[in-house]
């Protein structure tokens, strides 16, 4: 929890600085490789300090911080990373924590898995984000820790104070709290037993899951409420606690493999908040085969008295392709 706040703190001071109107108009993502290593850094800096022996599979690693090509990103993430971290780090020591997260993953003994900034688009849009950390024990989620800066503590009061944070252990329930408390509340999927009644989530960027295809499935399903489209993992938050009822993402190319740190803290969130998550094909993600979820396509997210349902609708549209 201090690692995800911590490296939260960092991505706000990111936004804050470095992002500009010009940023998105011209569509420079250099704030957001900042943010980037710098919520890498911190993270795998203080799992290190408490587990020194546990590998990391981090999505980002260092080369573009390394030699003099690299010097002006690196001083920049360096002097953001002292900022939070108790123990300041010098420049190896920066290139050395951030590449711990190279871990390649598999089927045996413990390890975390980090993702730095989930939802890149959305950061520098100023929207949705998350830090995401996991802890993987013999290819199984035990503990899911998300930071989500820019979500709202409650969806139904949009201008209120934002900044959530989700903690799933295994067979200990799923649970929220707000930034600036510790106070935590259990939360749990919507009670929902037809599909008529439910809204979906969906990825904004396209590319990333089939607008088209979801707007099928929903018809199918007799869904009339619009998809709540919304970046990063903070989808797995919303459904968890009831903000909506499904989240599809459906799958653009057949040849793309899910990594597991976009998946793995959203995914025991579900579970411990009594929801379903499997894949289109109705199979439970498998986190035990290394960096990517080889064996799944795509994601189905929903309750579990309407998950067989969606499935099938999503077969129907899936199959006839
Ligand atoms: N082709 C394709 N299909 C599916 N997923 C992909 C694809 N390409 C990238 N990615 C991964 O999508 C992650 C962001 O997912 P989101 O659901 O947040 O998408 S979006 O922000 O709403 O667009 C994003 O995570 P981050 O890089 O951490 O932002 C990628 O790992
Ligand atoms: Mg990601
Ligand atoms: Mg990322
Ligand atoms: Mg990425």
């Amino acid at each position: 929890i201090n690692a995800v706040l911590r490296a939260s703190k960092v991505c706000q001071k990111v936004f804050q600085n470095l992002v500009t109107s010009d940023t998105v108009i011209k569509k420079d993502r250099s704030p957001v490789t900042v943010a980037d290593f710098s919520a890498q850094a911190v993270v795998n800096k203080i799992l290190y300090e408490s587990f020194p022996n546990d590998p990391i599979v981090g999505e980002e690693e260092s080369g573009s911080l390394r030699g003099d090509s690299g010097k002006e990103l690196r001083n920049k993430v360096l002097s953001l990373v002292n900022t939070v971290l108790d123990t300041p780090l010098n420049d190896n020591e920066l290139l050395e924590t951030i590449d711990r997260g190279s871990f390649p993953g598999g089927s045996s003994g413990r390890m975390w898995t980090l993702d730095p900034i989930d939802g890149t688009m959305g950061f520098l849009r100023g929207d949705q984000y998350c830090i995401g950390l996991a802890l993987i024990i013999d290819g199984d989620v035990h503990l899911g820790v998300l930071g989500c800066p820019n979500l709202p503590v409650d969806l139904k009061v949009p201008e209120g104070e934002r900044g959530s944070l989700f903690i799933a252990v295994k067979g200990q329930g799923a649970f929220q709290h707000k930034f600036s408390s510790t106070e935590e509340t259990q939360i749990c999927l919507a009670d929902i037993s037809s599909p008529l009644a439910a809204s979906f989530c969906e990825s904004v960027v396209a590319e990333h899951s089939s607008h088209s295809d979801a707007a099928k499935i929903a018809s199918l399903l007799g869904i009339t409420k619009p998809p709540l489209r919304m970046d990063s993992m903070c989808k797995y938050c919303a459904v968890a606690r009831g903000d909506a009822d499904i989240y599809l993402r459906l799958p653009v190319s057949m040849d793309y493999e899910e990594k597991i740190w976009d998946h793995a803290a959203g995914c025991i969130l579900i579970k411990e908040a009594g929801g379903i998550i499997s894949d289109i094909n109705n199979k439970p993600l498998d986190f035990s085969l290394g960096r990517t979820l080889k064996s799944n396509k795509g994601i189905v997210v929903a309750h579990s008295k309407i998950h067989g349902q969606v499935i099938d609708a999503v077969q129907q549209v899936i199959l006839k392709k």
